[in-house]
Formats: structure tokens, C-alpha cells, sequence
């Protein structure tokens, strides 16, 4: 083989990895990675491939403590001379939560993609070996150098700090619907349309897993806060009501937990838009910043839950930790 490219696809898991199981008509992990590669095909006319098996799993068995494990795995790996990108194969259930932790966590120029399927191999238009094409074309390309972290699926090209998993079903599930998408891969050519203006970096590899997220709802009151508080948890994640919200019943478990030193973050339940101090009625924004509570932004409750596990991860301090938080969110 005589090729200047040389990708390490990271196998993990999902549905990219699946096949029914005749006994229980449910897709459950099967293919090996070689398999997998086998279904790519004229795979080394692009690039010489290194295969490195992490895990068979489904998603919702990752942990965040395997996330930074594969994560250390990417940063070695993309570290080496020899590899011109990184690829990693996730299921899609918890794949948006894996991307922002490498995007956050690693530093580097080369492309890194994280890649899954909606339909598995027993399925009719199993989607992952055309996935895995437009993920190799864009490991390869030196277009998609210094973008961070890329998620692509379904030939469409996204930021992992933007993107969500928006359908349950969909090969085109992957949106980043506050911005849009950043290209696209036509022809085996990746095409950017446009560039991200701030990429965040946090500086550490441990990662906090005692954060917790609740759901705001008409009524609700502080027990759930109380029970993340009296259970250890290090900090709490709130996706609040409209522009950041609560319900006042909730403003007692919030001042119980910045009182024990447990940063509380909000961010809205609304698909898109940021939080922001406008209302000042009891559990308004305005109270609840003058209490002491962190702005999220305008990432969904799971992404900002990463950014806060990441930055408890590298200080208890209130004060750093809303610094790393808030990063790039006001003027
Ligand atoms: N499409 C998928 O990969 C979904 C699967 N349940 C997973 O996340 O492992």
C-alpha cells in the first residue's frame, strides 16, 4: 500500500457495530471492526487504516469515565507522526456526550471524528459503512484541520460543541440546531460552508462523575435538589424554564446546594437559545444569579453536564468553575 494517509479508527460500539440476533429479533453488538472496514469499499485507495478495538458496547453503557479513557486513547493516538486522523465509532445514544468531552479535552490540528449508525447490519440500507466513507474523507482532509472535534453522519458535517441527537430514528438525527451544520461531504470532498469563531479548551483528564441534571416542570419542588445534595453529588445541572427559570418551590434546594459549595448550572429546556438574567420575580434569572447560579448557555442539559464533570474535574473553586463555564457565553 502506498498511501500518505494513515487513519486509526477507534472501535467502540452502537449500532455501527450491530446486527439482529435471530433468538431475540433485537440488534444487539456483533460485527468485529474488520468487518465493519470490510463493508467500506476501495477503503485503501483513501487511506491506510489502523484498527484499535476499545469496546463492542451499546452507548447507554458508556460511562464518563470510559469516555476519558477513550478520550486518553485519541490523544495518544493523534499525538503520533504517523496518523493523519482519528476516527471513533460510538453508538449515537451518547455520542454527542463522547465528541464534546474529546472537543473540550484535546488539543491538536488533525482531524478527529466520531462516527456512528442508525440501522444496523441486518437492517435494509445499513447506514454505517457510508457513514464510516464520508468520516474517512474527512479524517483525510486538510480542510478539516483546526475545526475540533467533527461529528459526521449521514454525508452532513457538525461541530460536536453544537451538535444533538434530534430523532430518534432518523439517518439525519445529528443536527446542530442553533447554528446549522458546518459542510458537508460531496464526492468524497469535505466542503465547509463556515468556521466556529471560539473553541474551548479545558486542561485536565479527570473528570467528575457525581454531577447531576434535572428536568424543570410546572410544580416542582426542591427534592430532587435535596437528594443530589444529600447524596454526594458534586454539582447539579437545571434545565430550566424559557429564558432560565424555576419554579419558586425550587429556590430553597438551590441556595442549600452553592451554600455546601455545589455549583448549581442553568441552562433552558427550550431546543435553542441561551439563558439570561431577564426576569426578576421570585426564580426569576435575576434571582437566581444574584443566588449564585451558573449560566449554562445554550447547550442541552447532557453537553453542559460534560463541561461541568470536566470542570469540577479540575478545581472545587466556585469562582474558576463559573470562569470555565461562562467562557466566551457574555460580551
Ligand atoms: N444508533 C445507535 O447507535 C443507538 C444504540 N442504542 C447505541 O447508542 O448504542
Amino acid at each position: 500500500m502506498s498511501n500518505k494517509n494513515k487513519v486509526a479508527i477507534i472501535f467502540t460500539g452502537g449500532t455501527i457495530s450491530m446486527k439482529i440476533d435471530p433468538r431475540i429479533h433485537a440488534a444487539i453488538p456483533a460485527l468485529t471492526s474488520e468487518e465493519i472496514i470490510s463493508m467500506v469499499t476501495n477503503i485503501e485507495n483513501f487511506s491506510e487504516i489502523e484498527v484499535i478495538n476499545y469496546a463492542n458496547i451499546p452507548s447507554p453503557h458508556i460511562t464518563p469515565s470510559m469516555m476519558m479513557e477513550i478520550a486518553n486513547l485519541v490523544k495518544k493516538t493523534i499525538a503520533r507522526e504517523d496518523i493523519t486522523g482519528v476516527i471513533v465509532t460510538h453508538g449515537t445514544d451518547t455520542l454527542e456526550e463522547t465528541a464534546y468531552l474529546l472537543d473540550l479535552i484535546i488539543k491538536t490540528d488533525k482531524p478527529i471524528v466520531v462516527v456512528g449508525a442508525m440501522r444496523n447490519s441486518s437492517e435494509l440500507g445499513y447506514d454505517g459503512s457510508s457513514n464510516l466513507s464520508a468520516a474517512l474523507c474527512t479524517a483525510i482532509s486538510s480542510r478539516a484541520k483546526n475545526k475540533g472535534v467533527l461529528v459526521v453522519m449521514n454525508n452532513e458535517v457538525n461541530a460536536a460543541s453544537e451538535v444533538t441527537k434530534t430523532n430518534t430514528l432518523s439517518l439525519d438525527t445529528f443536527k446542530s440546531p442553533e447554528f446549522g451544520s458546518l459542510g458537508i461531504v460531496d464526492n468524497d470532498e469535505v466542503i465547509f460552508y463556515r468556521d466556529m469563531i471560539s473553541h474551548q479548551f479545558i486542561d485536565t483528564n479527570i473528570i467528575e462523575e457525581k454531577v447531576g441534571l434535572i428536568k424543570c416542570v410546572p410544580g416542582i419542588e426542591s427534592d430532587i435538589l435535596d437528594f443530589y445534595i444529600d447524596s454526594g453529588y458534586k454539582g447539579i445541572v437545571i434545565e430550566a424554564l424559557g429564558r432560565g427559570n424555576l419554579p419558586p418551590k425550587m429556590v430553597p434546594g438551590v441556595k442549600r446546594a452553592i451554600n455546601k459549595n455545589i455549583p448549581v448550572v442553568m441552562i433552558s429546556r427550550c431546543p435553542t437559545g441561551r439563558v439570561l438574567d431577564s426576569y426578576g420575580y421570585e426564580g426569576g434569572g435575576k434571582h437566581l444569579r444574584e443566588l449564585g447560579v451558573i449560566f449554562g448557555g445554550n447547550l442541552p442539559g447532557q453537553k453542559i453536564r460534560i463541561k461541568l464533570m470536566l470542570a469540577l474535574g479540575l478545581t472545587n473553586n466556585m469562582n474558576e468553575i463559573k470562569e470555565i463555564i461562562e467562557q466566551n457565553l457574555f460580551i
